[in-house]
């Protein structure tokens, strides 16, 4: 460990960056590839710092550029981070390529561009000059549209220098801020009342967001700069400077990646005192349904968002197939009739389809005729004309209107052609006039194609930025892989508490508060493919979260009778204590000890054995609020204690029930769904199933205090952990989900303390304990 140490700090690597590289397994193999590679073993800070940088960006469908990377960042081609980012980028939209053409991918990276003080000067007092209007609107001109609009002129200058030299020429050519214009600035900001109102239920106050409009940089910004005249159609239809959207497909249940995206939305938009549109992505009806919908709209009420505006892009589809027109007259788009066999085959052939050069007279007539009904499905659909030999396979002229005789369940049986993703998504961002489009990097090679339909139909053009994906430890996330856990009952339907979709976590307890803590926590980013975060992140969250919320009761998984000698028949005291220690608000709950209480069964042996400082004949036990016990005789049913004087001090304490406040209730003990810590490396991710991932416990016992307890109450069972009141909890039936354990080392205890199976610590697999402790020493 040491030598690797020593080889990072010769890069000029910060000891920071050093300590975490060692920590994860793949950072640091990924960073030693490289340098392997290249055979650099002393290095100026430099390079070093961009060679690291590239490494942990380099994805697996990248890893085949590491060379061509390494080596342009040790010549000096490339040497600094918005080269580096281009390049990269590039590299991710150009995966296809057996060969990667230098010129092209010079041009991305900036090879060879320094941008001089000079350069940057020049060129600010040239696009100045451009803006007439500056002098009459001053200084309420729209900063950040200006220096997007600059990026695109001078996209390898520094950003900050540019900015700087914007802002002195701005004042040198307007003179200082006089009181008109800080009047006219406020006004500016002032928003209508509705959206005002909005801002404050979404509770504004808490505004201490990471979301940076500025972080938000892409490469190729000339695609999203707008003439003035389609800048100005969106200020005189938005009052808000900052648009976004949330636009999910209603074809499946939202998880806590969606979270992600909902929180980055909204959050965004409010910090800029703009607003969020819930859009249904809604262009395919066979996947599509009213359930998912409702669904959706009740995941975002859980999390406290509220949508300015909730939309659906089959309301566009009227204006969507006038664009498609408009597409066909400009002999920018045509019928085509192969069957998906042959056209798949065309495309990977790079050839074009014999359809590519009809009239756009006679495809307008196909294309009404496909409108009402005339073809069936898949004999004809209309593609965009755009390329068929592209390097990027989505601009080789994809389908944008298919034959569907399927109603649609926003629109009913309107329609029996569907625009697809693609055509749909760019053209409802713009109408809709969003400012920011902001997706998952999966959508990075798909962002040619949103700017082309724009471009083609002169649309407004939002800004389009991508974040990486999330991804969790010991889960799977994608929907292909939910699904299948759900429809072959490995897990018990969408809302299993074992799975990270929003209804399962709610169902396990997760709070709104925990989950978007969650999100804030971990941030938006663009690096790498994935965003790969510890359980213990998400586990840690809810924990803070209700240990200041959760009252503190006791319940007993699998009881074991005990009978206090040393007291009457009819002995019982009431002792007093705090529902929540940390809150002396929450007031105190009263309790009752009796002769007879009951004690679970783990905590309980026969035997007495080193380590062990439960219930065992000869001990000396701590009763939770009632203080020492001396354990007379243990036999497999039933226990005898000696209640002692206070001044005894037990090792532990032990929860508790009297006979008489005790009542039936379900336990289920949660833990891990896959063992594995990714369970999407291993070749087939449901070998890493956790055998033990849901434990029933059918005969505990809880307070009767809970008796009026309400499904979605949560509480702490004392020592057991955080629990919440399962919806399936009725009829006087009362289900306990364990939402979290108490501490983040009680999981291996957890395991251990499978009721009265009695499994040993040795019988953990090892894995597990191995990902524990890895877990904890992470936190
Ligand atoms: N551009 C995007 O954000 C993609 C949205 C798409 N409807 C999805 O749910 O994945």
């Amino acid at each position: 460990m040491e030598e690797v140490q020593t080889r990072l700090q010769k890069i000029g690597l910060d000891e920071t960056t050093i300590k975490n590289t060692l920590k994860g397994k793949n950072a640091l193999k990924s960073i030693l590839q490289t340098l392997d590679l290249v055979g650099v073993k002393e290095c100026d800070k430099k390079i070093g710092n961009l060679l690291y940088e590239m490494s942990q960006n380099l994805t697996e469908a990248l890893d085949n550029r590491r060379a061509l990377l390494a080596t342009y960042i040790v010549e000096g081609k490339i040497s600094n981070k918005l080269q580096l980012e281009g390049g990269l980028e590039y590299l991710r939209t150009h995966t296809h390529l057996e060969q990667v053409p230098a010129q092209d991918f010079d041009k991305a990276a900036g090879v060879g561009i320094v941008v001089t003080p000079e350069q940057i000067k020049n060129t600010v007092a040239e696009f100045l000059q451009n803006k007439q209007d500056l002098k009459t609107i001053r200084y309420t001109y729209n900063f950040s549209e200006y220096t997007k609009q600059l990026r695109t002129l001078l996209p390898f200058a520094e950003g900050k220098l540019l900015t700087q030299e914007l802002n002195q020429q701005i004042e040198a050519l307007l003179g200082p801020k006089t009181e008109e214009d800080l009047k006219a600035a406020k006004t500016q900001t002032k928003k209508p009342q509705q959206q005002q109102q909005q801002l404050e239920q979404q509770g504004e106050e808490e505004d201490d967001c990471k979301f940076d409009i500025s972080k938000l940089v892409a490469r190729d910004l000339a695609t999203t700069v707008n003439s003035e005249q389609l800048l100005n159609w969106r200020k005189q239809n938005f009052p808000y400077e900052v648009l976004t959207r949330f636009p999910p497909e209603p074809n499946g249940y939202l998880h806590i990646g969606h979270a992600k995206s909902i929180n980055f939305n909204f959050r965004l938009a409010q910090h800029y005192k703009g607003v969020t549109y819930l859009r249904f992505d809604d262009t395919n009806p066979e996947k599509e349904c009213q359930e998912f919908i409702d669904n959706i709209k009740e995941n975002l009420r859980f999390l406290g968002y509220t949508p300015f505006k909730t939309t659906h892009a089959s309301d566009n589809f009227g204006k969507l197939y006038d664009y498609a027109v408009q597409l066909i007259q400009k002999g920018k788009a045509y019928c085509c009739f192969l069957s998906k066999e042959e056209s798949s085959k065309l495309r990977t052939d790079l050839k074009p389809s014999p359809y590519r050069d009809t009239q756009p007279a006679e495809n307008l007539e196909i294309f009404r005729k496909m409108k009402m009904g005339y073809y069936k499905e898949n004999e004809v659909c209309l593609r965009a004309k755009i390329d068929p030999t592209h390097p990027n396979p989505t601009l080789r002229d994809p389908a944008i209107f298919r034959i569907r005789f399927t109603p649609h369940p926003h629109q009913g049986d309107k329609w029996c052609i569907y625009p697809l993703y693609d055509f749909t998504h760019c053209i409802c961002d713009s109408i809709e006039g969003i400012t920011h489009s902001c997706c998952t990097l999966e959508f990075e090679v798909r962002r040619d194609l949103y700017y082309w339909f724009l471009k083609e139909l002169d649309l407004y053009r939002p800004f389009v930025w991508e974040f990486s994906r999330l991804n969790v430890s010991n889960t799977v996330l994608s929907k292909r892989k939910l699904h299948h856990l759900v429809f072959n009952n490995i897990v018990d339907g969408w809302d299993d508490p074992r799975i990270l979709t929003l209804n399962g976590l709610r169902r396990r307890g997760y709070t709104a508060d925990s989950i978007n803590k969650f999100c804030d926590l971990i941030s938006v980013t663009r690096k790498g493919n994935e965003n790969f975060i510890g359980m213990h992140v998400l586990e840690s969250c809810i924990r803070k979260d209700l240990d200041v919320k959760a009252p503190r009761t006791m319940a007993i998984l699998e009881p074991i009778l005990a009978i206090i000698d040393n007291v009457a028949e009819d002995f019982s005291e009431e002792l007093e204590v705090a529902i929540i220690p940390r809150n002396p608000q929450k007031g105190n709950r009263k309790i009752l000890l009796t002769k007879q209480i009951y004690l679970d069964k783990n905590d309980v042996r026969t035997e007495d054995h080193a380590d062990f400082w439960g219930v065992a004949p000869g001990k000396i036990i701590g009763l939770k609020q009632c203080g020492p016990f001396k354990v007379l005789s243990v036999t497999a049913n039933e226990v005898h204690l000696e209640r002692l004087g206070k001044d005894v001090k037990p090792k532990g304490f032990l929860h508790w029930l009297s006979v008489k406040e005790a009542t039936p209730c379900v336990v289920r003990l949660y833990d891990y769904l896959f063992e594995a810590y990714d369970p999407n490396e291993l070749e087939d991710y449901i070998k890493g199933i956790n055998p033990n991932s849901k434990i029933v416990c059918a005969n505990a016992l809880m307070h009767k205090d809970l008796l009026n307890s309400k499904p979605e109450d949560k509480l702490q069972f004392e020592r057991l952990g955080y629990f919440n009141l399962d919806f399936d909890s009725k009829d006087g039936k009362f289900i306990w989900n364990r939402t979290v354990t108490l501490q983040e080392k009680d999981k291996i205890k957890a395991i251990a303390q499978v009721d009265g199976k009695q499994v040993q610590k040795k019988d953990v697999p090892q894995q597990k304990k191995d990902n524990a402790k890895k877990e904890a020493k992470k936190e």
